[in-house]
């Protein structure tokens, strides 16, 4: 080919792709959709996809700016995201239209990527079958049967903290974020796999590098996890799979292990897996006597009443474990951050934490740590200021019009709700930057609209480990106030920089504060 005809043929191409471009970006202007001008060609979230801003700051700014659109196109790389502002339409979209609503429009593929098939990624039929399946592990009674099992991973963490406190000869400085992120990972690998991480004695455990290695804040697993949200067609072309391959092999080799293990010696343990050993062998998990469980067996189809595979078990225990950590270590950190810029409501957190032991002969049981309505108001202050979950997303899987509105949604486009900008709108929250537990008494809770506090999401998808997470963190922050109270370490700033390469908020410095004894 002359060089006149291979230039030809170059302009050409280079006018087609910029003409595609140009097409798939003109999306929301075709729609007479409000929508924000985006760069060619990674759309509005081009800083995000480089590592230099974070997604949720960019959502959050996104939706500062236009408040008052209730609803607003913008594109991630060239896929048409629609950013919903209004909490009305947000609650038809969770709650009562939510059967056209029902995924989250992120890529699974659970032939291809076994470790993608579990409940968070899964949408239509597969996720009700899943979900029914799944339901009666978290119910209020199988939490009490699970709780011996937190409580003496707590103690790991008492010992190290008194520990720490004696080699110190007092006060000793800790970055908070490292020491629950063990915690975390003690707890969630006791009670999704039944294995003693012991990440507490020993900070490099296999688990906890795996924690690590799943919320790296690299460019690599951010790219991974953008593409994992927003970016399926990508992950299908090019076959990514959605996990590390290391990651992948140390899941389905501890799970093949352990179960094998267990069926070979009959041994039952109140923990997750023998509930999705039950879900393996039976189809189904006996209901318990709580009350918030009704047997929803006998709503499933006969899909949802087929057995589990090895796969999908694995799948399930993957979830629970990157599901599990991180938003709860998150939590209980940003708390004690919090409690240590303001001793007024530490000291009141105490009192109560004080209290409530001295009735329940000094240890944090089940029953105790569910009487502490302050330390409730403090952890829900905390999740608004620092929701770990900072945005939701929502698919329509039919051709229909948005609630409320005669904007007509193709089938497949994806909803975007941002989180963090509902839980710092200032007509919701005075002074939205300030810490102030005080929101969140009954009469404040009331008197605000639906959808504008959604930490743990909303409708039939919402968190599954909800009740676990909350034991979890009130367990953790009894723990630690019973034996210390906590101060900004020296150089610890009072607003923390968080990193631009992760979904869930991280402190690029940690959270180093100083534990001193209590008398
Ligand atoms: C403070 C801690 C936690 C927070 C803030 C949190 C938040 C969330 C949010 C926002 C969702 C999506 C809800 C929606 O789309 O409406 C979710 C889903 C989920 N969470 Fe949590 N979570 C936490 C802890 C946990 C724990 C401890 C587990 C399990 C051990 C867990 C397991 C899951 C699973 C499996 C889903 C998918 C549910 C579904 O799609 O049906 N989470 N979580």
């Amino acid at each position: 080919m002359s060089v006149l005809a291979a230039s030809f043929v170059l302009v050409t191409l280079c006018t087609l792709l910029y003409a595609f471009i140009r097409y798939r970006l003109s999306y929301w202007q075709r729609r007479k959709v409000f929508f924000v001008p985006p760069s060619a060609p990674l759309g509005n979230y081009g800083p995000c996809f480089l590592g230099k801003k974070g997604l949720s700051e960019t959502m959050a700014g996104i939706y500062r700016e236009h408040r008052d659109e209730r609803y607003v196109g913008t594109y991630f790389l060239l896929t048409p995201l629609l950013q919903l502002h209004d909490p009305e339409i947000i609650r038809q979209v969770f709650i009562k239209e939510f059967q056209d609503f029902n995924g989250r429009g992120n890529y699974c593929d659970p032939e291809a990527d076994p470790l993608s098939g579990h409940l968070f990624m899964l949408g239509g039929q597969p996720w009700r079958n899943m979900r029914v399946k799944l339901s009666p592990t978290f119910t209020t009674g199988k939490m009490r049967s699970m709780f011996n099992t937190i409580s003496e991973c707590a103690g790991f963490l008492r010992e190290h903290i008194e520990a720490s406190m004696k080699a110190a000869g007092g006060g000793y400085e800790e970055d908070v974020r490292e020491l629950v992120a063990r915690f975390s990972t003690d707890v969630i690998s006791s009670v999704a796999f039944g294995i003693e991480s012991n990440s507490m004695k020993n900070p490099d455990s296999e688990f906890r590098r795996m924690g690590q290695a799943v919320f790296d804040p690299s460019l690599e697993v951010n790219i991974r996890t953008l593409l994992t949200f927003f970016g399926r067609d990508i992950m299908k072309a090019f076959s990514i799979r959605s996990t590390p391959g290391a990651i992948h092999d140390f899941f389905t080799r501890i799970v093949d292990e352990m179960v094998s293990y267990r069926e070979t010696n009959k041994v039952e343990r109140a923990d997750m897996l023998n509930l999705l050993i039950k879900l393996k062998n039976d189809g189904f998990v006996p209901p318990d006597n709580s009350t918030d469980e009704k047997d929803k067996s006998a709503d499933a189809t006969p899909d949802a009443k087929q057995k589990l595979t090895m796969k999908q078990i694995t799948a399930q225990v993957f979830v629970f474990f990157v599901a599990g950590y991180e938003t709860t270590s998150t939590t209980t950190s940003f708390t004690l951050y919090e409690l240590a810029k303001h001793p007024d409501i530490q000291k009141k957190l105490i009192e109560e934490v004080d209290g409530v032991m001295a009735k329940h002969n000094g240890q944090p049981t089940y029953d105790a740590i569910m009487e502490m309505p302050y330390m409730e108001m403090v952890i829900q202050e905390t999740m608004r200021m620092y929701p770990p979950v900072p945005f939701l997303t929502r698919e329509a899987n039919v051709k229909r019009t948005l609630p409320l509105t005669d904007l007509t949604l193709e089938k497949g486009t994806t909803l975007m709700i941002p989180v963090i900008g509902l839980h710092h709108d200032p007509q919701y929250w005075e002074e939205p930057d300030r810490y102030n537990p005080l929101r969140f008494t009954e009469e404040a809770k009331k008197a605000r609209p639906n959808m504008v506090y959604i930490p743990f999401g909303d409708g039939p998808r919402i968190c599954i480990g909800m009740r676990m997470a909350l034991v979890q963190v009130k367990i953790a922050l009894s723990t630690i106030l019973s034996k210390a109270t906590v101060t900004l370490a020296p150089g610890m700033p009072s607003t923390p920089r968080m990193s631009p390469r992760t979904v869930v908020p991280t402190p690029i410095d940690g959270i180093r504060l100083t534990l001193t004894p209590r008398n």
